[in-house]
């Protein structure tokens, strides 16, 4: 369920209240009453406990006939009358649209006794064309039971209900409830008086079938902590925090948590659950874990006071939700700004080939750690270079710098200011091709870098490097460059910073970057992979690019801790820790698997662009040419890769997150670096907002079970005149003591919109 709400900066909690024996119809006055309390929505049944039991009855007088020992082949199915006026409690109202429809949560669907799947089907088909009339907006359904989940008995079966439920109910949106556990053996049929599941016949059952079933106490998410308060424990808290940060958050449905009070006396004041918990709940509310340092006198006396708190307090677990809304932590920068972009598939940038417009500059220059990293990594170098007493290339004896691909000008800035705090004197230069963004270079050179740059329009594979009066062309000795894509490379950074070597100062020449890693891991992301789905029918080439994009609703699929225990006793909740990644919002999170692919440095070896320029010539001495096209001078810079991956747990891979690592300045004041890696990030350069990730999708999705081997084989190619990448994933499984292949997915291949270099 989606709400579609315009957030701001704090999540907003949709929260609704289910009663699974409500006892009375939900009126107008009833559905007030909720709101006054604080509940957004509440549910209601679309059929009554007289409709169950006339459906019983048919059941039962249909067994009694086979019992007497008339075939079941002869006997016609038993059929379900429409609904009358005492079936059902709704009707078309003001408020029904406000509703959430509940179906018959006692029909089984996925039932193997086709008696039983025949009742359930014309039961919930009468209730959804039912609810449909009615003008209900939202209709949620019992989900298959996890045996049936589990056994595959019975899926088709319920899928096949759902399709039709859709066709019956067009404006409907069907919400499935499952279970958040992963125990087959929990029945939800033996919960619900007068089930329907039970009533198979032992023919139709599976052997074992019913052994497997055990008896559960209802169960509940929430736990008492010390003081008798609801609370959730700590996974399920992150999991809130980390679902209400999506784009369209879910409501929360409250259910069997005590009825909604005040129904009987209009006139009582109800206290409304404002997310204020009294000060001993709110200190405890979030702490389900900490041991009570009181003694047992002073606890016994606090318990008690807190006791007659929570009796005061008519809806505990509502007010814990609406304290947890009130207290989710603010949005981070990245999610501030990346509000809206969640899952939104974009084109990489190809900086190389398109002039970018201002506005992208602009979003660029938005970046609050980026820059500040920068000037650091030039400062250091600055006073590294000083402190080395290194000689500089200026005929004056100052540190010659040069911002290649330099945009709008912000590194320019930050190296003139980088020079001022170190006090170390620098001849200035600003490389960039763009012939727009050159004259926003010139202008800043007038209004505020006094003349002290000299701006240069050339792409930096063509400078001849600082223009001297005697008509000579010297060396540069910090060579500083922003040329790095989501996947590092991918915006032809090696390329680029290969062309421009010439002019760096062969003895100290520094580049900053220094150096630079890709790195990937296996998701799920179903919503990414229909997206893709969506456009291939415009475009063939949809699963053979990379996307640029905030990744949102996935899944790692291999992660470095265990996978999640099965739940605690609360008492026992404190022993948890596993490695999460420090995310100020999301701690439970458990740290993904992330490999680096590969590495580019600079400046490059000279051996390397010797042989380089060699190939390029075509003569003999540089090799019979490339192996995917030209003449091989790029072939440095092509990359292959195979990374393995264990994933714990089942999921399907849709595909490849990919990140990237850059060491800006390395001396000895330690690394400058950037990171938009997850396990990284935060120690690296927290709140940088430059990049998303990348995503390489997977044509056709691999199902992974429990205890999976994933291999990533990647390549960077080239054929001199484009870069472009190919992947494969392949899956593996131990069985028997040997690795067997489970699948092997496409050649995927971005070559025939590769980058143009
Ligand atoms: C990612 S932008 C960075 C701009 C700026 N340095 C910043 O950090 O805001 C890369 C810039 O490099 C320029 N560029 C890319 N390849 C270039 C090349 N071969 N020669 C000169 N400029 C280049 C692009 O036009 C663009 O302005």
């Amino acid at each position: 369920m989606e709400s579609s709400n315009n957030m701001g900066d704090m999540p907003v909690f949709y929260v609704g209240q289910h009663e699974s024996k409500r006892s009375v119809p939900v009126s107008e006055h009833v559905l007030q009453q909720a709101q006054d309390c604080n509940y957004d929505m509440l549910t209601t049944p679309i059929t009554t406990s007289h409709f169950h039991s006339r459906v019983l009855t048919l059941l039962s007088s249909y067994q009694a006939e086979i019992e007497a020992g008339t075939p079941g082949s002869d006997l016609p199915m038993p059929l379900v009358t429409p609904l009358t006026p005492a079936d059902s409690p709704l009707t078309p109202s003001e408020t029904i649209s406000q509703l959430l429809a509940v179906t018959s949560p006692w029909i089984d669907l996925a039932s193997p006794d086709p008696v039983i799947a025949s009742l359930s089907l014309q039961v919930f088909n009468q209730e959804i064309a039912y609810a449909a009339f009615c003008g209900v907006g939202n209709v949620i359904i019992q989900g298959p039971s996890l045996h049936s989940i589990y056994s595959g008995q019975g899926l088709p079966q319920y899928a096949r209900a759902i399709q039709e439920a859709l066709d019956v109910g067009p404006y409907l949106n069907l919400q499935v409830l499952l279970p958040m556990t992963g125990d087959p053996s929990w029945d939800d049929s033996s919960a619900v008086m007068g089930h329907l599941g039970p009533f198979a016949r032992s023919e139709y059952l599976q052997v074992g079938a019913e052994e497997q079933r055990h008896e559960e106490k209802p169960r509940s998410s929430f736990l008492e902590n010390k003081l008798g308060y609801p609370v959730l424990s700590k996974p399920n808290q992150a999991f809130i925090a980390r679902c209400m940060r999506l784009k369209t958050p879910p409501w929360l449905l409250l259910s069997d948590v005590g009825p909604i009070p005040g129904l009987n006396d209009p006139d009582s004041l109800v206290p409304v659950a404002d997310g204020y918990l009294s000060a001993s709940a709110a200190a405890d509310a979030g702490d389900i874990q900490s041991p009570s340092p009181t003694p047992a006198e002073a606890g016994r006396q606090q318990h008690q006071k807190h006791t007659s708190k929570i009796k005061n307090d008519p809806t505990p677990h509502l007010s814990y939700i609406r304290y947890l809304q009130r207290n989710q932590p603010p949005k981070s920068l990245i999610e501030r700004f990346g509000s809206g972009y969640q899952d939104y598939l974009q084109s990489p940038l190809q900086p190389l080939t398109d002039n970018l417009e201002s506005i992208t500059y602009e979003v660029f220059e938005k970046d609050p750690i980026k820059y500040e990293w920068y000037e650091r990594a030039i400062a250091h170098a600055l006073r590294d270079w000083k402190a080395q007493d290194k000689s500089a290339s200026s005929t004056s004896g100052a540190v010659v710098v040069a911002v290649v691909g330099a945009g709008r000008g912000p590194l320019v800035t930050r190296t003139l200011r980088a020079s001022e705090t170190t006090g170390v004197a620098i001849e200035a230069w600003a490389v960039e091709k763009n012939p727009n963004a050159y004259v926003l270079l010139q202008r800043h050179n007038e209004d505020t870098w006094k003349r002290q740059v000299t701006v240069v329009k050339s792409d930096m594979r063509a400078w001849k490097g600082p223009h001297r009066e005697d008509g000579t062309y010297g060396k540069v000795d910090i060579l500083v460059s922003e040329l790095l894509g989501s996947f590092a490379d991918n915006e032809l950074s090696p390329e680029c910073l290969d062309g421009v070597q010439h002019v760096l100062n062969p003895e100290h020449g520094i580049s900053i970057p220094s150096s630079y890693t890709a790195h990937l891991t296996p998701i799920a992301a179903p919503r990414l992979h229909a997206d893709i789905l969506h456009r291939l029918p415009s475009d063939p080439q949809a699963f053979d690019l990379p996307y640029v994009v905030m990744l949102h609703a996935i899944d790692f699929l291999s992660t470095k801790s265990p996978p999640p225990a099965p739940p605690q006793e609360p008492s026992q909740l404190s022993k948890k820790p596993r490695k999460s990644i420090p995310s100020p919002h999301d701690q439970e999170q458990p740290e993904p698997d992330i490999q680096r692919a590969w590495r580019f440095s600079h400046p490059l070896p000279r051996r390397i662009l010797e042989q380089s320029h060699l190939r390029r010539g075509g003569s003999a001495a540089g090799g019979g040419g490339g192996v995917t096209g030209g003449d091989g001078a790029n072939e440095h810079n092509a990359r292959f890769s195979r990374t393995r991956f264990l994933c714990q747990s089942r999921g399907v891979c849709h595909g490849l997150a990919g990140y990237f690592e850059t060491v800006l300045y390395a001396g000895t004041e330690g690394k400058v670096e950037l990171s938009t890696n997850p396990v990284t990030m935060e120690s690296k350069s927290k709140d940088m907002i430059s990049w998303f990730p990348i995503f390489f999708p997977l044509k056709t999705p691999m199902y992974l079970p429990d205890g999976a081997e994933v291999e990533v084989s990647m390549w960077r190619q080239t054929d001199d005149r484009k870069v472009w990448y190919e992947w494969l994933v392949e899956a593996f499984v131990e069985l028997g003591g040997r690795r067997v292949r489970l699948g092997i997915s496409e050649m995927h291949s971005s070559k025939k919109s590769g980058c143009l270099m």
